[in-house]
């Protein structure tokens, strides 16, 4: 039986007679491809990478795995549409926090035709893209069992939030205070299980950061890291099942044996934000 996924954070929605993905009840996500360019391009890329056996598989890893194409009833009643078959990165787990980080200062390829660049343009200029090299796309932050999620609407994730604010979000991914609460401190209770040790969201950025500082294979625009984890473990001693996996391809081109220094760029600057709430002690900060 298919379904709207509950933890989608960003992204077009299946909701309300409209086009957007389906999970079904053994872990597979279906993305309905979109009717352009955009749909080919990304069994292309999920094709191409999937078979390309000089990517190292601690960096497949990051990766959905790909389980190929399949005409699905689309969730907009128009019929049966070709979807792509994903790992359903949200099945068995329990109340993920979730983040989607739309990485690089710029979300268009030069290839793009004039008017999409613009429409990019706007929002990258308008959103921390620019400044920062990433915005935030969307998120799902568990408070408890009783008030349950703080998923702040979308308009208020890609207007400009700045730098602090930015910061902000991310203490609030590990804190146990409730996050949607103006004013509150982010206690940054987990932030050492989550972000920190050899397993955690830290290590995994810097082991896709030294990939790309290599492959010059794809340039991945307007791509995000999903980032991951489960709330209820950490707050009973246990591991927080932290990660970062990659999504949407539909703008990913070759990279013709040029460093994505795009990516790479937004991905060190993210990494700065993350390492630096590490190593400082988020209670005694005002804010
Ligand atoms: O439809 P919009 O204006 O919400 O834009 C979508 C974006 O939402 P945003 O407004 O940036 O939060 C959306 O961004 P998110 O995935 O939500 O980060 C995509 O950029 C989407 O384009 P594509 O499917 O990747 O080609 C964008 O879809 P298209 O409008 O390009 O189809
Ligand atoms: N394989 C996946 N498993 C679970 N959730 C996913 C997966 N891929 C995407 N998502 C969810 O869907 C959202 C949008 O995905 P994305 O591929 O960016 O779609 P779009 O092309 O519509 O922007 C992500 O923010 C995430 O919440």
């Amino acid at each position: 039986m298919l379904k709207v996924p509950d933890h989608q954070v960003a992204g077009h929605q299946g909701r309300d007679g409209k086009l957007g993905p389906l999970v079904d009840d053994s872990g597979r996500f279906f993305k309905p491809l979109q009717g352009d360019k955009r749909g080919t391009d990304e069994v292309a890329f999920y094709t191409s990478f999937s078979s390309n056996t000089l990517i190292p598989d601690h960096i497949k890893r990051f990766f959905p795995i790909f389980y190929g194409t399949q005409l699905i009833e689309a969730s907009d009643g128009s019929g049966m549409q070709p979807h792509l078959i994903l790992q359903d990165l949200s099945f068995g787990r329990s109340n993920p926090s979730v983040m989607d980080i739309k990485i690089g200062s710029r979300t268009w390829s030069p290839q793009a035709p004039e008017d999409y660049i613009q429409k990019c343009l706007k929002k990258d200029r308008e959103s921390s893209s620019v400044e920062l090299g990433f915005r935030l796309s969307g998120l799902q932050i568990f408070e408890s069992k009783e008030s349950g999620f703080w998923k702040p609407e979308k308009r208020s994730m890609t207007q400009s939030l700045s730098a602090d604010e930015i910061r902000s979000i991310l203490k609030k991914f590990v804190s146990t205070n409730k996050s949607g609460v103006l004013g509150s401190v982010p206690d940054c209770a987990f932030a050492s299980t989550v972000y920190g040790g050899s397993g955690g969201i830290l290590s995994q950025l810097l082991e896709l950061k030294s990939w790309f500082e290599e492959q010059t294979t794809y340039h991945f625009y307007s791509c995000s890291i999903l980032m991951t984890c489960e709330k209820e473990l950490a707050l009973n001693g246990k591991n927080p099942r932290a990660d970062i996996k990659l999504v949407d391809f539909a703008h990913v081109f070759e990279g013709k044996g040029v460093i994505d220094h795009n990516f790479l760029g937004g991905l060190c600057s993210l990494i700065k934000f993350v390492s630096e709430i590490l190593s400082e002690d988020c209670v005694t900060e005002p804010r």
